[in-house]
């Protein structure tokens, strides 16, 4: 089933007939959520309409009760079932016992009434909770499967509104009005009854009134829809400025922009603000202007009971009954606005929910069988898929990476070295040619088994807001306590480590801010020690660090790669001396290929990277891409 996205403006556009067909579709879908607890979601409804029968039992009993007390109003004497073994209430002529306990009845009727009424929200909200977690949660992993285009495109800030906000808002729709729409109606019928059976005239007489009372519901009802939706989508956005605040808190703070951000978010805000009180005014005035429309409908009844000489017990339990069913009309008015707010959220998740992921396992796809880990590229051409990719970002591309080996990759900035990474472990998918890994073409194996066999370290590491051991299992969930050590000991961390208060159970801040640069990527290694897979893609760091953790670093990474089939996006020369192959890249294509002393003897491309570092540098080794990337024309001759 799909979601037919329906924009503020056509909302705004429909007649209530048509809102109400298009607004079917997500409710059906919200409905389906509710499969499994359906029994509790039962209970609740029929727990709701018990509550509105006794609405109208009260109507009843108030007419019962009270003529007991006034002796002239023409009532009768109140026989009881002869099973009671009660005496008859002659009206004027009751005892004190009898009126307290005939009188006790109407309390106790409102006891029953509220534990329906408390069961009804409890079971609804029971249920709703479940549903809820249940819609989440689904969200979450559909967003998750998603590919990186997607979150290329996605602003986070938005996502986080519409997993979080949204849904809570399609959430209320479903059981709110799911539970009021039997609720409240059958307070409505049962209190109508009671009025009827008690002076159908009466009733008839106030409710000419009745209808105009839907008049302001209907008016302001239409005015609300565009406002309702437009406030959602506003606060899609507050969470986007916040969101990037947040992440890019240091940027912030180091560019002096915190001025700067808090008008984006006041500005932000104030929009969201302009939109939740037009919705709110709008739903605020149903209430008087309903009110006020009812009202009229006192002249009506006072007219009446001066005409028709009403006496007082039937006129207590009409004006009873009346009030009784006021509760009851005006939620029913509520739920009208409800729903045209909720519309939009839940259109908005479902058609998250339905979007298909852009890569997904084949229907036979098995797991990936590594033997050696050798890897083969096989005319590959990839273009981006945004819409001002002019040139592919890879293109008509071959590498054979034996098992075992490295495989430096060399480019300018752009050059397509990092395309290569995500297409192995089929992050895109190229549109033509195919990647193997010992003889499997990726695309016929599953995405899960594809990444266990693949550990990457890159420069830009990602820490959680968690503890130490929490940070290095990322690499294999079931790790031990000793298998994490070991690895942190083996990217020459176990001793920082252990030096912390809190040893493994430290928490290093959001982004492992806590930590040093270097820290940090020696965590990312200890991570991909623990991971233990037999292809390493290896992103080096251009990041100044100071020369000895460099150096560290870089023995720890050699240590890494033993034994290992590894791709790396090499910047450094002692890295590219000892890779078995060098692959030079130039706009996505393959400019040369060979080992450093073939390459260097070639005087070609590479060479000239080479010279242009000796020559600028005098020894001492800086990062090729200072020479590749940053203002240093590496092609001239
Ligand atoms: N997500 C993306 N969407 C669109 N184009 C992209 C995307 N990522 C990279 N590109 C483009 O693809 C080309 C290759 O980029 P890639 O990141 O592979 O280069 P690189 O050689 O790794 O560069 P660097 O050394 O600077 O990291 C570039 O022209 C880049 O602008």
């Amino acid at each position: 089933m799909s979601s037919k996205k329906i924009s503020r403006k056509d909302i705004a556009k429909m007649s209530l007939r048509d809102f109400l067909r298009a607004s079917r579709e997500p409710y059906m879908r919200l409905a389906s959520y509710l499969k499994p607890y359906r029994g509790r979601f039962l209970l609740g409804m029929l727990c709701g309409a018990l509550f509105g029968v006794a609405n109208g039992g009260l109507v009843f009993l108030i007419r019962k009760v009270v003529p007991l007390i006034f002796p002239d109003d023409g009532s009768h004497t109140l026989k009881f079932p002869a099973w009671m073994h009660l005496a008859p209430i002659t009206p004027g002529h009751a005892t004190l016992t009898q009126v307290i306990l005939v009188s006790a009845t109407i309390p106790a009727l409102m006891l029953v009434r509220g534990v329906f009424s408390y069961s009804n929200a409890y079971c609804m909200l029971w249920v709703s909770q479940h549903v809820l977690d249940d819609i989440r949660q689904s969200l979450f992993r559909h967003l998750l499967s998603q590919s990186l285009e997607f979150f290329n495109r996605a602003k986070s800030g938005e996502l986080v509104q519409t997993v979080f906000n949204q849904t809570r808002v399609a959430q209320q729709a479903l059981t709110q009005i799911a539970g009021d729409l039997v609720k409240q109606p059958i307070a409505i019928i049962s209190g109508l009854v009671a009025l009827f059976a008690t002076d159908a005239r009466f009733t008839l007489f106030a409710f000419t009134v009745f209808p105009l009372c839907l008049i302001p519901v209907l008016v302001i009802g239409k005015k609300v829809r565009s406002a309702g939706a437009k406030e959602e989508e506003e606060a899609g956005q507050l969470m986007v400025v916040m969101q990037e605040a947040f992440a890019g808190v240091r940027v912030v703070k180091t560019h002096a922009r915190e001025e700067y951000e808090s008008e984006r978010f006041n500005k932000a805000n104030l929009e969201m603000l302009k939109f939740a009180m037009r919705w709110r005014k709008a739903q605020e005035l149903v209430t008087p202007a309903v009110e006020t429309v009812a009202s009229l409908g006192i002249i009506a009844a006072l007219i009446y009971a001066y005409r028709f000489h009403l006496d007082y017990g039937r006129f207590t339990a009409l004006n009873a009954g009346l009030v009784l069913l006021y509760d009851p009309a005006k939620t029913l008015g509520r739920v009208n606005i409800l729903m045209q707010k909720c519309l939009a959220a839940t259109t908005k998740v479902f058609v998250l929910i339905d979007r298909p992921p852009a890569i997904n396992d084949a229907p036979n796809a098995k797991p990936l069988a590594v033997s050696q880990g050798g890897i083969r590229f096989q005319d590959i051409t990839f273009t981006y898929p945004t819409k001002d990719s002019i040139r592919p970002a890879v293109q008509g591309l071959s590498i054979e990476v034996p098992p075992g080996t490295t495989c430096a990759l060399v480019g300018a900035t752009g050059a397509g070295k990092s395309t290569l990474f995500w297409l192995l472990q089929r992050l895109y998918e190229p549109s033509a040619g195919r990647i193997f890994i010992d003889g499997q073409n990726i695309d016929s194996v599953t995405q899960s088994s594809l990444r266990e066999h693949i550990a990457m370290v890159n420069q830009d590491t990602f820490l959680f807001h968690d503890t130490i051991a929490a940070n290095i299992r990322y690499g294999r969930l079931d790790a031990t306590q000793a298998e994490i050590e070991e690895a942190a000991r083996r990217a020459h961390i176990h001793d920082f480590i252990i030096s912390r208060e809190n040893g493994y159970q430290t928490v290093i801040g959001d982004r492992g801010c806590q930590l040093s640069g270097g820290q940090q990527q020696r965590l990312c290694i200890a991570r991909a020690f623990l991971k233990d897979a037999p292809i390493l893609l290896l992103d080096e760091a251009t990041s100044a660090l100071d020369s000895e953790t460099e150096k560290y670093i870089q023995e720890d990474l050699e240590k890494l790669a033993r034994g290992r089939t590894v791709l790396a996006i090499a910047h450094r020369l002692s890295t590219i001396q000892r890779a078995d192959q060098i692959v030079v890249l130039e706009n996505g294509e393959i400019k040369e290929v060979g080992t450093h002393a073939e390459l260097f003897a070639k005087s070609g491309y590479y060479r000239r990277l080479y010279d242009l570092q000796f020559n600028r540098h005098h020894g001492g080794e800086v990062p090729l891409a200072e020479l590749a990337g940053v203002g240093v024309d590496v092609t001239a001759p």
